[in-house]
């Protein structure tokens, strides 16, 4: 399919879903993402960054996420000509649709008034029919109850229906007019107590909706061992909508999952034992928090759910890490998303924790099954956590705390992924490559003068962080600038293409092949001031490339950043790089 203003990566291919209901997920697949408003643009700087490392090092450059970008919410409504319709493009929700696995920030939308939200929007147009909210303690973690280690709970929320499907019309409006007037004259409903100027909203409830939600959560429940599945309503009081709900929930677990009553019903059992039971969504929202070991999987209906899980996130820490999914399991399509929204207060500030989205993206990653690559993020989390290096809202809790940036935060997951980690004087190179990329990137300005401030800035950074100690992050900054001035003269010689980013390995020269594509042109004031040839020595750290031996001619290949060897022919200690 062609797009307008999406760029397809240049490598990489579609995930699809196979005759047997498994997604087939080649080496290099397609994922989409938007960024995100407010706070959604530094998260996914950082969260792409983590993202990129966990799948490098669990399976060194043979797999690799092809990313491409897709708009919704302001940065698409500036893009797309500023009409109704820009928030959302047809192209998105197409390129959703064709390339099946997606990942989002969050976006912002306004109170009574102005668009519906778009968040909403791609759940129901891509009918991704549930919502996906695991609620999980990290240790360590600070909480404002005594034991956040009993909630270990998933949530899943209807997604297509209920009060949140957008059915409603405006006080005074034509339209509430007409509903008014058909409920009290045709359907004899005496109950509106302000007909003239009430709102009215519509809350659908299906059958259909609500077994195929109820379904998913105890296939779940089988799946993952789970002891548990409570349906959790207010169908004492909405009979029809969510008294059906928890009906047509329990109709499921007997007729297709063969429950049993337990003494009579309601409740019921599994034949492996699996407790089905329901809890009226009031109390429910208090147990959960005084008996937190008795749920376990929720299945819910829509608002409840989203009341549900950010009072469950509170539990373990907050809303900074929570994460989601949209999934529809039949077609496959999955929109992964934290279940916080764009906290404009802190737009732009490098401040608020990533983890919520890096979380979602190891659920993506766990969906993809590509389960090492997740392992390593929340080794990541779980260092991170553990070493008390976080953002500010776990630091204002925390004693002794160091707190991090957004973009720090990052660091410090990556650096915890495994023990080698960010020790290697390599995966700190790498490290330094990619935050100086994405600063550059982030800045307005392109020019060699920029470029060299920005090193600088990211080594100070990353210094900061504790990556590496100011000693260290000089002598790599001294590499990167010598690698980078290299490739930029290279780039002026040699085919453009060559150093395109898709033909390149992940690390340090991924980041700077695809600095020096974006703004080749306006970087070459940097190789002019390096004409001179520029070598590798022995012992210094170089990213990925060609080792010419300056004495004997013998090659060195290096497939990813290493530490630059003696010539193993002549033992000489001078090379020439070229890609
Ligand atoms: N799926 C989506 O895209 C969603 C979008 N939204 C939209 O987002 C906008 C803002 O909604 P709002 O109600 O303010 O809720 P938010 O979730 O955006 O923010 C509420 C508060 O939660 C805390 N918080 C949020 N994100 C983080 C984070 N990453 N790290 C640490 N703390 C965080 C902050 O608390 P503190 O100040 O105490 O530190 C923040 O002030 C609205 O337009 C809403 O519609 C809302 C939810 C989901
Ligand atoms: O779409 C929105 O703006 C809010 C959605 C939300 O709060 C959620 O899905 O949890
Ligand atoms: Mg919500």
């Amino acid at each position: 399919m062609a797009f307008d203003k999406i760029c397809l990566p240049e490598s990489g291919e579609k995930i699809t879903m196979g005759e047997n209901g498994k997604l087939n997920v080649p080496d290099q697949p397609i994922v989409t993402f938007i960024e995100g408003d407010g706070t959604g643009r530094d998260i996914w700087r950082a969260s792409k960054r983590v993202l990129d490392a966990a799948v490098e090092k669990a399976y060194g450059g043979s797999r690799k996420v092809a990313w491409m970008e897709v708009f919704a919410g302001e940065k698409a409504w500036n893009m797309y000509g500023q009409s109704d319709d820009a928030w959302l493009p047809q192209e998105t929700l197409d390129a959703f649709s064709e390339y099946l696995i997606g990942i989002k920030g969050p976006l912002t939308t306004p109170i009574g008034g102005g668009i519906t939200s778009l968040n909403v929007a791609l759940r129901q147009k891509l009918d991704l029919y549930t919502c996906l909210r695991p609620v999980k303690y990290f240790d360590g973690v600070p909480s404002p109850v005594k034991r956040p280690e009993d909630v270990d709970m998933v949530i899943f929320r209807e997604n297509s229906e209920d009060i949140y499907a957008g059915i409603e019309w405006a006080a005074g409006s034509e339209e509430v007019k007409k509903v008014v007037s058909f409920l009290q004259d045709e359907m004899g409903v005496t109950k509106i107590r302000f007909p003239d100027s009430s709102g009215i909203g519509v809350k659908p409830v299906s059958q259909e909706g609500t077994a195929r939600l109820v379904r998913a959560a105890i296939q779940y429940a089988i799946d993952n061992n789970r002891e548990s599945v409570t349906l959790v309503h207010k169908g004492n009081i909405m009979k029809f909508t969510e008294g059906g709900f928890r009906n047509w929930g329990y109709d499921v677990a007997k007729n297709e999952f063969g429950a049993e009553e337990i003494d009579g019903g309601p409740w019921c059992k599994l034949p492996n034992g699996i407790v089905i039971k329901d809890a009226i969504a009031d109390i429910a929202l208090q147990q959960v928090l005084t008996r937190a070991p008795e749920f376990d999987v929720i299945a819910t209906l829509n608002l409840n759910g989203d009341y549900l899980s950010d009072a469950l996130a509170a539990q373990v820490g907050g809303i900074g890490i929570a994460p989601g999914a949209n999934i529809n399991y039949n077609s496959g399509h999955a929109i992964f998303e934290a279940t916080h929204g764009t906290a404009p207060k802190y737009a732009d500030k490098d401040m608020v924790n990533p983890s919520s989205v890096v979380l979602s993206g190891e659920m993506m990653l766990r969906y993809m099954g590509w389960t090492e690559a997740a392992d390593l993020i929340l080794q990541g989390i779980n260092g991170s956590i553990a070493a008390k290096t976080v953002t500010y809202d776990f630091h204002r809790q925390m004693e002794g705390a160091t707190k991090l940036s957004t973009s720090e935060f990052g660091d410090a997951v990556i650096a915890n992924m495994d023990s080698t980690g960010a020790d290697s004087a390599e995966d700190q190179y790498d490290l330094l490559a990619a935050r100086f990329k994405e600063l550059f990137e982030a800045g307005a300005e392109k020019s060699g003068e920029v470029a060299q401030a920005t090193m600088e800035k990211a080594r100070e950074q990353l210094t900061a962080a504790g990556t590496f100690s100011e000693a260290q992050g000089k002598n790599l900054k001294a590499f990167l600038e010598r690698d980078f001035s290299q490739m930029a003269n290279t780039m002026r010689n040699e085919a453009k293409e060559k150093l395109n980013p898709s033909r390149v390995s992940a690390g340090a020269l991924s980041s700077l092949s695809a600095l020096l594509t974006v703004a080749g042109s306006a970087l070459t004031s940097i190789a002019e001031r390096t004409q001179k040839a520029v070598s590798c020595r022995s012992g210094e750290i170089t990213s990925a490339g060609t080792l010419t031996c300056n004495a004997c001619d013998h090659e060195l290949h290096f497939k990813k950043t290493g530490r630059v060897p003696p010539c193993p022919k002549c033992h000489s200690t001078e090379f020439t790089k070229s890609y």
